[in-house]
């Protein structure tokens, strides 16, 4: 197995001395590369917290967390934006696409910033964009395309750049159910045809359910974790939903 992340005893306090809030309570865990992992938990539990120390957004108070071979959170703050344009890509609920840019732009900026030789940059954004299913609107704006087109966009952008991990924090939450599910299947397509390693927090348990495995933390610790092996979606879906149950709350789409 090759080991893309290790999350070890990371420990995060917001606050100061006398409003010290527990954030990450010493969270431990590993991903492989090529999985697609989901993490999941109530409101609270850390999970944004989680992804955005393992992004260097955030730091941490205590623990390791190793990307790549690299420690990241030793790398020194100068470092910090290389580190993350050529190791990660994200995907956010907001999409956040830029305005004054068509869509081929918006894809390409990302290649644009990590220096690709111009010769290659429109070859890789249509190769890209032809494989998830947005080559007839690489020419239009954000405000002409839909909120599911304007994820799958911002999904390719984030992997255009062939990073080690692609971060994704709630990415259907804007989506309606079949934008949802069309960029569900686009993820699963392109962890499994492509091989992109993804760590997704959402709250909605069927986009869960296209996950291979899926962690659930709980007061800032890895609760359980459930490995979907040989169900099919449906069943792991249902799997998902006991131990959201168990958890006690924050099932959005019971499908
Ligand atoms: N910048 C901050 N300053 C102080 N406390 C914070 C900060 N960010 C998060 N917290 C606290 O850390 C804990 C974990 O928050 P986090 O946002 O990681 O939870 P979450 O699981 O992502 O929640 P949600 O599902 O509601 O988005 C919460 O108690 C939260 O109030």
């Amino acid at each position: 197995m090759d080991r893309i992340l290790t999350v070890e005893n990371v420990i995060k306090e917001y606050g100061g001395k006398y409003n010290r809030t527990p954030a990450l309570n010493g969270v431990s865990f590993c991903v492989e590369r090529g999985e697609f992992t989901g993490i999941m938990g109530p409101s609270g539990s850390g999970k944004t917290t989680l992804l955005n120390v393992i992004s260097t957004i955030d730091s941490v108070t205590s623990g390791s967390i190793i990307l790549d071979g690299q420690e990241v959170t030793k790398i020194s703050v100068n470092k910090l934006a290389e580190f993350r344009r050529k190791k990660l890509g994200f995907i956010f609920q907001d999409f956040n696409l830029l305005d004054t840019l068509n869509v081929h732009e918006n894809i390409a900026l990302a290649l644009t910033i990590q220096g690709e030789v111009p010769g290659q940059i429109d070859k890789k954004v249509k190769d890209i964009a032809g494989a998830l299913g947005i080559h007839d609107i690489l020419h239009k704006f954000p405000y002409q395309i839909s909120g599911g087109q304007k994820q799958r966009v911002s999904a390719a952008r984030a992997i255009v750049t062939n990073p080690s991990l692609i971060l994704a924090d709630e990415p259907t939450g804007a989506l309606d159910s079949r934008s949802a599910q069309m960029l569900m299947e686009i993820m699963q397509k392109i962890n499994l045809e492509l091989g992109v390693t993804i760590l997704m927090v959402t709250h909605d348990a069927f986009s869960a359910s296209f996950c291979k495995r899926i962690l659930f933390i709980k007061d800032g610790l890895v609760f359980t974790e459930l490995v979907r092996g040989d169900d099919t979606r449906r069943q792991f879906f249902h799997k998902i939903l006991n131990v959201i149950s168990l958890l006690g709350g924050d099932v959005e789409d019971v499908r």
